[in-house]
Formats: structure tokens, sequence, C-alpha cells
């Protein structure tokens, strides 16, 4: 088993950051770790407060991670503001650790900012290159880029520009857009489009938590990129579609259809 570790903000109400990360992890037969950056208090529908985690106490925690466990892939997902996103950079520089996935957190699904906007320099300049795989939402890729985005052309050229900025690959998500929704990865040398069907339901907290955090595992698991994008993106859909009706506002994604598999695997190969 590959242990994977997620640096990313707590979601008490279950739908996203570290839970929904530990969540996708354990579905996908890893070991899952977290170094939690901040604690949102937020549900459904809104978020309340956000208390960020001193960042020496942050420090400490990949230390603690790293200074004993082997790590597989890391995702990270929200850093609230410049100070945590340099020592995070200065951390995973240090480490090195493979199969860096990160996932440019900015702003919640009922709108409330969850990035200091000062700190998109060191995103640009620091974290990025240190990105095995960036994975931007359209709004995220727009801000990155400072380019609106209206087609899948808009999409290839982000996509390219970001690549540009060090990360290895980029897979601009396409949830944002109306109708079908098509991802687009970039590896530097060709695009590869990832088509899926739209579910239609409000019940979308936490998709790109989820997404990030797949991808994570499966690339510690061995995949690559391009397998490791492809089933993401499945195992989203099905996520999706088997979403619960948890809360008033956007209910979260279930990860539990995954398990049953995960469970009948284990049967079948009497692990
Ligand atoms: N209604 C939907 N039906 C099917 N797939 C979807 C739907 N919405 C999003 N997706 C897929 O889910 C993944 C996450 O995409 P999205 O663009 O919503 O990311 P995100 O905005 O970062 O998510 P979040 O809002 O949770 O942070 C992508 O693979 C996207 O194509
Ligand atoms: C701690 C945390 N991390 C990430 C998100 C983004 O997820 P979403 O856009 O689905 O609200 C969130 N709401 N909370």
């Amino acid at each position: 088993m590959k242990n994977v570790l997620t640096i990313a903000g707590s979601d008490c109400s279950g739908g996203a950051g570290i839970q929904a990360d530990i969540k996708t992890f354990q579905a996908h037969g890893a070991f899952g770790m977290s170094v939690i950056t901040a604690v949102v208090a937020e549900n459904t529908c809104d978020v309340i407060s956000i208390h960020d985690i001193p960042v020496i106490n942050i420090s400490d925690q990949i230390d603690a991670i790293f200074l004993d466990i082997s790590v597989a892939g890391v995702k990270v997902g929200m850093l609230s503001g410049e100070e945590i996103m340099n020592m995070v950079a200065q951390k995973l520089a240090q480490y090195q650790p493979k199969n860096v996935v990160i996932d440019p957190v900015m702003v919640a699904k009922g709108g409330c900012s969850l990035m200091d906007p000062a700190a998109l320099n060191v995103l640009q300049k620091k974290m990025i290159p240190l990105a095995f795989c960036l994975t931007p939402n359209i709004p995220e890729a727009e801000v990155i880029t400072g380019k609106k985005i209206r087609t899948i052309e808009d999409m290839k050229m982000a996509a390219k520009a970001i690549y540009q900025m060090g990360a290895k690959n980029v897979l601009v998500k396409g949830g944002h857009f109306l109708g079908e929704p098509t991802d687009i990865l970039y590896d530097g040398t060709e695009f590869h489009s990832y088509k899926g069907k739209r579910i239609h339901t409000k019940n979308t907290h936490g998709t790109g938590c989820t997404l990030s955090s797949a991808i994570t595992a499966n690339l510690a698991n061995g995949k690559t990129i391009y397998e490791a994008v492809r089933s993401a993106k499945e195992y989203v859909a099905g996520a999706i579609q088997n979403a619960l009706e948890i809360g008033k506002g956007h209910g979260p994604t279930n990860h539990f259809y995954k398990y049953y598999e995960l469970e009948e695997k284990y049967k079948n190969e009497n692990l």
C-alpha cells in the first residue's frame, strides 16, 4: 500500500478539503495522511470563518511526516496566503517528493475566497514549478494567466501558458463551462482531452478536491499521468452520480460506491 499526503484545509462539513482527500485516498487503496493548513468553518451553503494554522505548526506537520514516512504522492489544496505558500514551497523543494499534484484552490463553491489574491505571485513563481500536475478550474486558470477562457481553444492556450510557468502537466478542468464537462491536459508536447457527460445535480461540493486526490493516488499507485487523469475523472463522475442529499446547499460527492468495489477486489485477491 502506498502512503499519500494531502496538504490542505479542513472542511468541517466533510465534502471538500482534507476530508474529501482522505476519503478519496482510502477508496483508491492508499494510506492517507494530512497536513492541515487551515480550519474552515463551512457547510454545503457557506463559509462562516477561516482559521489559518500557524506557519510553524504547518512546517512541523510536514517535517513530522517526511522525517519518518516514505511518501509516494502529495496533493496540495488550500493555501490561504503568501506566508503559508512560501513555507510549503520551501518544504516541498527540501523533501522533493514524487507525484506532487497541486489544486490551486482560490474560491469555494459558495463564492467565498479561500486564497488571498496577494499570494498569486508566490503561486506562479514558487508553487507552480513544483507541480508534477496542476489542476486549475476555469476561473483559477483565468486568474493565473490573466486571460479570459471562453472556448476549448482558450483552455488549451491557458494550459500551455501555465506549463510555461513550470508545471510538468497542466489539467484545465471544464466543470464550470455549460454543456459537457471536458478537461484539457497539456504535457508539454500534446493536448489530451477528457470528455465526460454532465450530471445534472447541485451536489458537486468537493469535485475539484476529489479529482486532484484521485490523480495523486493513481500516480502513487504507478499509473501514468494519462491513465491517472482518465481514471480520476471516471471516479469523480461516479462520486457525483452517487452524491448525497446532505445539507441545504451543494451536497458532497460520495465515495462509498468505490469502497464496495475495493472490498470485492481485496476479497477476490485474498489481500
Ligand atoms: N456536473 C458535472 N458532471 C460531470 N462531471 C463534472 C460535473 N461538474 C464537474 N465535473 C468534473 O469534475 C471535475 C472537477 O471539475 P470542476 O471544474 O468542477 O473543478 P473545481 O471547480 O475545482 O471543483 P470545486 O468547485 O469542487 O473546487 C472535472 O473533471 C469536471 O469535468
Ligand atoms: C477546505 C476547503 N478546500 C477546498 C474547497 C473547495 O471546494 P469547493 O469549491 O467544492 O467548495 C473548500 N470548499 N474547502
